[in-house]
């Protein structure tokens, strides 16, 4: 027998992933599924075990997944994952590793299944009242939501977990108990162990009344989605990048809504409303000259004429050396940022063809150009060309380490500037073309 709940949402769906701790909640999850495949031998079931190594009972959580998942014939995958401490704290890098580990491990026609139930949704919901959310954070966890280029589902958001529970001992299901849900220092445990049951003992349907306000929330940021999708696509660029003339002109509100589902597109986490007030008055509307950039996790946004750009941020992502044996040859540049061409003509002196070796390629658009030791002058050049979003809004900028020796492309050397006709000049061509310098 199975629970209209799942088979009504999973219905159209004929393979699963099924996330399992091997706690109550997912192993009533797996064992609703395994009947449900009983009748519909064309449903296809895994489960994915995530061994986080935090309990010293951890191998035998393990074990006992193993021998539950033998035993109903649904194929187990454990995987180990090892915890780098960045801060973050341990809850937030095991969830982290978690999803990463259900990402490598989907294929593209299977769904992701969790077992989160009412009563998570509730504390979800309370814990975004807490941080002070809007409606997108109040709406709490969706049923169902794109992940991993498929879907992630969760099935039993509108079950109680005393249901859960007396599902479980009419098919005298066993699990594992994680002693880290006793801990109160967490704070879902802290709503969980403390004030849920006191509410629903004042109110026995507390739990309901939030989830329906969570899918209140929901509906009206999906209202909103709907609105706005057909102005914030006038304003984004294939690129991604975002106007910023056209929310100039918008009210503050509306501005904040288009700038939450920008970023919600770039897969950001959702921003505070501070976070989005200097957004706005950090970097959009920073001075004329200025260079702003604000820093989102391991992204930053930055203002290029007049465009805001989600970038990697550099301090996260590692140097590329890209050799350039030959610099009279085209170099091509990657993350499809088009070539380099060097040609004759901008320079005092015509440089040997080793004068410039490589090309150190940071971010996108950002160039360390660096000569061989022989070479005399062109020994360490920056080059930053019109793709740096971050640069100023003028022409393409070439450095010698810190000094400015020449803008819009034209090589000299430390002696003076370029002369027409003579020397080199270093060209940036996208998609066959040399963009326009602004
Ligand atoms: N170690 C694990 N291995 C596999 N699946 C897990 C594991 N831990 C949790 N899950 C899955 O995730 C669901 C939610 O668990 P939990 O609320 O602890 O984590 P969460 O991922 O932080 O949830 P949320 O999405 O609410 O933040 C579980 O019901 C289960 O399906």
């Amino acid at each position: 027998m199975t629970t209209p709940a799942i088979a009504q949402l999973l219905s159209p769906w004929r393979r699963f992933l099924v996330a399992f701790s091997g706690g109550l909640d997912s192993t009533v999850l797996l064992h609703q599924l395994m009947c449900w495949r009983q009748e519909n031998p064309d449903i296809q079931l895994r489960a994915i075990h995530i061994n986080h190594g935090l309990s010293a009972n951890a191998d035998e959580w393990v074990a006992h997944c193993q021998r539950l998942c033998q035993q109903w014939a649904v194929p187990l995958e454990v995987v180990r994952v090892t915890l780098v401490d960045e801060g973050k704290g341990t809850e937030a890098h095991a969830r982290l590793a978690r999803y990463t580990a259900f990402r490598d491990a989907l294929t593209p026609e299977e769904v992701l299944v969790t077992a989160q139930h009412l009563n998570d949704q509730c504390e979800t919901f309370l814990l975004a009242l807490k941080r002070g959310s809007g409606p997108a954070g109040l709406s709490a966890m969706p049923a169902a939501a794109d992940f991993a280029g498929t879907k992630l589902l969760r099935p039993l958001l509108n079950t109680s977990r005393a249901s859960l529970l007396q599902w479980a001992q009419d098919h005298a299901l066993s699990w594992i108990e994680d002693e880290s849900n006793q801990d109160d220092t967490y704070d879902r445990n802290f709503l969980r162990l403390h004030v849920v049951p006191t509410l629903a003992a004042r109110w026995p349907h507390f739990a309901d009344a939030v989830a329906r306000s969570a899918e209140l929330c929901g509906e009206q940021e999906q209202l909103l989605d709907e609105l706005l999708t057909d102005e914030l696509k006038t304003m984004t660029d294939s690129d991604g990048t975002l106007a910023i003339a056209p929310l100039e002109k918008v009210s503050e509100v509306r501005r904040a809504a288009l700038l939450r589902r920008w970023l919600a597109q770039q897969q950001a986490s959702m921003p505070s409303r501070e976070m989005l007030h200097r957004l706005w008055d950090e970097v959009a509307q920073a001075r004329e000259d200025a260079n702003p950039c604000l820093r989102f996790g391991d992204y930053e946004i930055r203002r290029f004429q007049q465009r805001l750009w989600w970038l990697k941020s550099h301090a996260s992502q590692a140097e590329t050396v890209i050799a350039w044996p030959s610099p009279f040859s085209l170099l091509r540049l990657p993350d499809n940022l088009g070539e380099l061409r060097l040609t004759p003509g901008g320079i005092i002196r015509a440089p040997a063809d080793n004068d410039i070796v490589s090309v150190r390629f940071k971010a996108p658009g950002m160039l360390r150009i660096v000569g061989r030791n022989g070479s005399r002058k062109l020994k360490k050049i920056w080059q930053e060309l019109g793709v740096a979003p971050w640069l100023r809004d003028t022409t393409p900028l070439l450095f010698y380490g810190e000094t400015l020796i020449a803008a819009a492309g034209q090589f000299v050397t430390q002696d003076g500037l370029a002369e027409e006709g003579k020397g080199v000049q270093l060209e940036w061509i996208k998609n066959g073309q040399l963009p326009a310098r602004s």
